[in-house]
């Protein structure tokens, strides 16, 4: 059965992107999702001793299509032979179609970040709609799997470089995207510890070396900033013009700050030299890649929440809630992100503007609906499920109690608001994760 999504009107979802400003960014769900559900689906070869082999393969290859809805030609099949444990890797033949732009409307886009969880989604996106695409990426986070589906594309360039470091290229659009936050593992503070002054320096060395490229190349500048710089809010929801409730010296601070002190730089320049900029404040979003931190050897995946608890609920694990599981937040699909992201770019706004879902849970309930959901999917599957249990944990430091964005500036001024509802974006992760464990990727 093909994978059917529905809207928050219960319209059915085909498209992502839209056609506003004067401007078309609208393609294809199903060619993205061909380039995230299965980018490099693994057949698993024929073993001699096996009786069954062929009707095996064609069961695989059925499950591939069902998840690529037809688009399987863009992928790279890799064989797996199990007797002797090694894998053989196939190129792609052919790359996704990306549309056909003059020479005008093609935009030169650098993205530093853009291997990473959201990056990557956005480097997808603009490469379908037929712009040139540099990545800048130091792989500490991001993986070169996300994007490697484009390497060889004449439109797309990838460089191994760190944006603490000055970069020269000529540009007409700068993305910058690098989060390089540890993920919040409460029992391990040496994340926080080996890389507080790696995140802080990124945030703040990063952007300036990017707005002094923005300066020369007269790029217009986005940058990716966080709810984070709300702190643990003593306003709610959160609109951008409340200033935040950070402390400065706790484990989060080195990420807080830095943002804060990446938005500062933005607006100095912005004041000063006149660079033509642009503020998202991205709040919760959870992404079907996984992005792992290489320092870490206790979570396979990336730590947040939503992939935290799929994979526990998946493995057959407790769930573990931190703290009383009465602390809120709001999460929003990758897809209206882009969306936003897009938006913000094309329109002429430059105050900073909130992008994120209004649809607040408190932990505790949101464990419920992602085992819920677990379990709804696995049926779908066939497989009985297992009930899991759910277990608390303490709560870290300077966790926010609550966080919900205010989004009437992007309605406002971009039109835009998120079409995902939460329950749709998490069936389509849960897909994700379990294609991936089946894959031996998990
Ligand atoms: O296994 C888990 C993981 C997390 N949690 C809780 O779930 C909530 C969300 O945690 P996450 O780590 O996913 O995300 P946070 O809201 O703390 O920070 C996030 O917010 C904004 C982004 O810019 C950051 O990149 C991201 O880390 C927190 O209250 C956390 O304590 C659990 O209860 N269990």
């Amino acid at each position: 059965m093909p994978i059917r999504t529905l809207d928050k009107n219960g319209n059915v979802i085909t498209t992502v992107g839209f056609n506003r400003f004067g401007f078309d960014c609208e393609v294809s769900l199903d060619v993205l999702r061909s380039l995230y559900l299965r980018p490099h689906y693994v057949i698993t070869a024929s073993s001699p001793t096996a009786t069954n082999d062929e009707l095996e393969g064609k069961m695989e290859e059925l499950q591939h299509a069902r998840f690529t809805g037809g688009y399987g030609a863009y992928q790279s099949k890799s064989i797996f032979h199990p007797d002797s444990q090694s894998i053989s890797y196939t190129t792609l033949s052919r790359f996704p179609p990306v549309k056909l732009l003059s020479p005008s409307q093609r935009k030169r886009i650098l993205v530093t970040g853009g291997a990473g969880f959201v990056g990557s989604h956005l480097v997808d996106r603009l490469m379908i709609l037929g712009h040139e695409v540099t990545v800048l990426d130091n792989f500490f986070t991001g993986s070169k799997t996300t994007v490697s589906h484009w390497v060889g594309h004449p439109n797309f360039e990838m460089v191994r470089h760190d944006v603490v470091e000055p970069f020269m290229i000529e540009l007409n659009h700068l993305t910058i995207l690098p989060r390089n936050i540890p993920p919040c593992m409460p029992c391990l503070p040496s994340h926080y510890q080996f890389n507080s002054v790696k995140t802080i320096k990124t945030s703040f060395m990063g952007t300036l070396n990017m707005l002094g490229l923005a300066k020369r190349t007269k790029a217009r500048f986005l940058i990716s900033s966080t709810s984070e710089v709300y702190g643990d809010p003593e306003v709610h929801p959160q609109h951008e013009d409340y200033w935040g409730h950070v402390n400065p010296i706790g484990p989060r601070a080195c990420y807080d700050e830095g943002k804060r002190v990446a938005e500062t730089l933005t607006y100095g320049f912005h004041r000063q030299d006149g660079v033509d900029v642009r503020v998202a404040r991205i709040f919760n979003t959870y992404v079907p890649r996984i992005c792992i931190l290489i320092s870490s050897t206790v979570n396979p995946f990336d730590g947040r929440v939503v992939s935290n608890f799929i994979v526990q609920a998946l493995r057959g694990e407790d769930m573990t809630v931190y703290g009383d599981g009465k602390q809120t937040r709001s999460f929003q699909y990758i897809h209206d992100l882009v969306d936003g992201l897009i938006a913000l770019m094309n329109s002429d706004e430059t105050r900073p503007v909130n992008l994120g879902n209004g649809d607040e849970f408190t932990i505790g309930e949101f464990a419920e609906l992602v085992r819920d959901i677990v379990e709804k999917v696995q049926r779908e599957d066939g497989v009985e499920p297992r009930r899991v249990n759910i277990i608390y944990k303490p709560m870290p430091t300077d966790d926010p109690q609550k966080r919900r964005p205010d989004t009437t500036r992007a309605k406002q001024t971009l039109q835009w608001e998120p079409r995902w509802t939460v329950r749709m974006g998490l069936e389509e992760m849960v897909r994700y994760y379990k294609a991936k464990m089946v894959e031996g990727s998990l």
